[in-house]
This record gives C-alpha cells, structure tokens and sequence, in this order.
C-alpha cells in the first residue's frame, strides 16, 4: 500500500493540549516538535490551537467552543490539515472530519508518512507498510475502507460476517504476509552480517536530527544522506571503518522520536537488530538542542523496549559548536540557575560524574574534538577486541603509542 498524504505546500494548523501530565513549556516543546515535523513532511504550520482541559474530549478530543474556533479559522484561512498532537480514538478521528471537514492526522500518522516519503529500498518500504497496517488495524472500527475488493473472491466473507471483520481479517492477512516477506530479507541479512567476520560492531544511535549521519560521513569518509529534517535515515548503512589500524564496523541507524507507539518501533526490528547485535553503542545527543535531556531520556526508554539493556555505550554530544547557554547576569540574585544556564564545560562535568570516561563533547560538522573521539573510540573498541581475542591484543597497541601525527 504505502499510502503518502501530500503535504506539499499545504497549509496546516496544529492542536494540542495542556493537561496535568503536560503543562504549558512541555506542550510548546512537543509542538515545536511536531511543526517540524510538518515541515519535514512538506506543510507549512500557519497557527496553533492549545486547551487547558483535565481529559481530553471522548468525542472531538478539544472542547466544542474550542473546536468552532478551529473550524472558523480553517475555512476563512483555506486550511488543508489538522494535525492532533496526541493519538486520536478512531471515533474521535471521525467526529473531527465531519466538523472540520479537512485532512485530519495525528502525531503517528505524521510519523508514518514521513516515513513513507523517505522510504527508498524495498526493505524500508515494507517495514514502513507493516507499520501503517499495525496502525491501521485498530482503527478500522467505525471505518469503511472497501479493502475487501482488493481480497476479492466469492465465499472468502462467513455468513453473518460484518464488514469490520472481512477488513480486519484481510488487514491481519497482509501483516503476516508483510512480515513473512521482513523474516525471509531478515535471514539474507543475518548471513551477510555473519560474513562480515569478527570484526567490532559499533552502532550509531540517538535521537532524530541529532548528527549521525554527519558523524557517520566524517568519521568513514563515506557518504551518508543527512540533512536538517527529521528520520533522513530510514535504512541502516554499515561501514567498515578503521581507526590508526583498528578496523570496525560502523552503523548509522533510524533515529527515535518520543509518544511513538512500541508497536510501530517494532515494525523496524530488524533495523534495530542492528543496534542489537553491535558491541558498542555511540549514543548521540544533540546538545544545542533545549531539550535534549529529555531525549536522552526518550532514547534509553527505545532501547529498553527493544531490550537493549547495559550495552557498553559512549554518550557522544555533539553540535557544540551550536550550544548556547541560557544568559544569566551576575547581579540578577531572582533567576534560580538551572542546567539551561549551564556552561559547556559544566555539562562536561556533569556528565563525567555519571558516567566516568565514557562521555564525549565533539561537534562533527566542524570537526572539533575529533581527536579525542578517535581516540575514545579506538580506545574502546580495542578493549573489546583483546576481550575477544586476547591472542592478538599485540596488533593493537594503545592509541598514544602511535605518537602524536594523524
Ligand atoms: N551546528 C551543527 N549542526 C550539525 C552538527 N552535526 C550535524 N549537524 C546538522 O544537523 C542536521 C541533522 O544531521 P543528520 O546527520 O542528518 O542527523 P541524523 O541524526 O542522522 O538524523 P536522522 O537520520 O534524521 O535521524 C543536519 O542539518 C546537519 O548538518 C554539528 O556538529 N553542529
Ligand atoms: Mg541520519
């Protein structure tokens, strides 16, 4: 199927809420998130709609008042998408239409057009399929998709079958297909990952939009897709890298995003089987970024649904060279310091009291710090080398034998 929304040039209004679980600065981070978002998938954010509520409405999810401002300014303003921040109950999704009578996405939805856009490879595409269909099958009450014209064929409907069931059953049917035809390229792949010997695995992991694939590029001198939108990366890239004469080998993977359903992360197992299966774990964090701590946070929550537990991990912040700490005057006693004033170094502190050695402050677009990150990872991945194969730990002396050129 891989169904795209076309996004293009369209004008869009976006609509999220304050509760107790998200209070006014949490909704305006997740907002600026998702008009990115919009902008990544080719639409133009032209306002916001926010409502204080304590529960969403069951029926239209913002309150009626609020909803008759939406539809006022969506026909005066010739709006062509809404898009809800959280995910909306099929019902709601419905109720919404009729009202608004527009394009209606939620922030998954968004999510899973974009990927359906920057799906290049037959293997992405049918993870991004299996995704949209794992979506969709919830969904499918109180909707009438005539999917069972593409399933065809008399007597495959039982008596007193309801046409939610027939588009569930062919929904499921085409999951398992999609997922037998994921299994089959999966063991094409695990005997190409098994013919690349016994060489270290490193994965790039992090956040979307974090550097990656710029870090990626630099570091392998190869020529990786990255640019300032979000999920550039849809397939991972392996390649083979070698530091002083240490070789490896290097993963650039899908970045995560937060509020995107386990379900839909395991559409794209076996991408992060890769991440699995590495011995080392390069965990970018994009620190100019305002909240980067909380996509720390949501990038270890990933991991941990994908059972990526206590893997060796270098913490790599990158895009210093962007980092902008908040200003704070000396004679200003009212202002509480917080971490948003921190200096870089500060950060540095911070972190190296967490985590000891394994944390780097590099930014790989202007390629300062590389040195030290060459080093930490060499470093790194020979200890796990000699840990594997003690017998030839004399190939690899240590990184400052090698005196100080490069
Ligand atoms: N200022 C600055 N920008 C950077 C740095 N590293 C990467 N960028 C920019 O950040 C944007 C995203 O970079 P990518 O390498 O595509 O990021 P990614 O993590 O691979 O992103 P996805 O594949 O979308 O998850 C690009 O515009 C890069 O030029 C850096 O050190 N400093
Ligand atoms: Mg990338």
């Amino acid at each position: 199927m891989i169904e795209k929304t076309d996004l293009t040039y369209e004008k869009t209004v976006l609509v999220g809420l304050i509760t107790k679980d998200q209070n006014e600065d949490k909704l305006d981070e997740y907002l600026d998130e998702l008009e990115f978002l919009t902008y990544t998938a080719g639409g133009e954010v032209i306002k916001r709609f926010t409502q204080k509520v304590d529960m969403p409405n069951p029926k239209t999810f913002i309150g009626t008042g609020k909803m008759e401002q939406v539809r006022e300014f969506v026909h005066e303003n010739d709006i062509g998408v809404v898009i809800f921040d959280d995910e909306l109950s099929p019902a709601q999704q419905k109720n919404i239409e009729k009202i608004l009578n527009c394009k209606i996405l939620d922030r998954t939805n968004l999510i899973l057009d974009i990927f359906a856009q920057r799906a290049k490879t037959s293997y992405a595409r049918t993870q991004v399929e299996l995704a949209q269909y794992e979506y969709l099958l919830p969904r499918l009450a109180g909707m009438w998709t005539h999917l069972e014209r593409q399933r065809g064929g008399i007597g495959m409907r039982g008596p007193g079958e309801t046409e939610i069931e027939t588009d569930r059953r062919i929904v499921r049917d085409k999951i398992s297909l999609l997922k037998k035809k994921l299994e089959t390229i999966d063991k094409q792949m695990e005997v190409q990952r098994g013919n690349r010997g016994q060489l270290v695995r490193v994965a790039l992991v992090g956040y979307t939009n974090v550097g990656k694939s710029t870090l990626m590029n630099v570091i392998s001198k190869s020529d990786v897709f990255a640019e300032n939108k979000l999920f550039a990366t849809l397939d991972t890239t392996v390649r083979k890298v070698v530091i002083r004469n240490l070789p490896f080998l290097l993963t650039d993977t899908v970045g995560f995003i937060r509020k995107l359903p386990t379900q839909l992360v395991e559409s794209f197992k076996s991408t992060l089987d890769e991440v699995r299966e590495a011995d080392l774990l390069l965990h970018v964090v994009d620190i100019s970024h305002p909240n980067f701590e909380d996509h720390i946070e949501s990038v270890n929550q990933t991991l941990a649904e994908i059972k990526v537990l206590n893997k060796p991990t270098l913490m790599v912040f990158n895009k210093i060279d962007n980092y902008k700490a908040e200003p704070l005057e000396k004679d200003d006693l009212e202002t509480e310091r917080t971490p948003a004033h921190y200096s870089l170094a500060e950060w540095e502190r911070t972190w190296m009291n967490r985590m000891g050695e394994r944390v780097l402050f590099i930014s790989a677009l202007k390629k300062e710090n590389m040195k030290d990150f060459r080093k930490k990872v060499y470093e790194t991945v020979r200890e796990i080398h000699i840990t594997r194969f003690p017998y030839n730990n004399f190939l690899y002396p240590e990184y400052d034998a090698y005196g100080e050129e490069e």
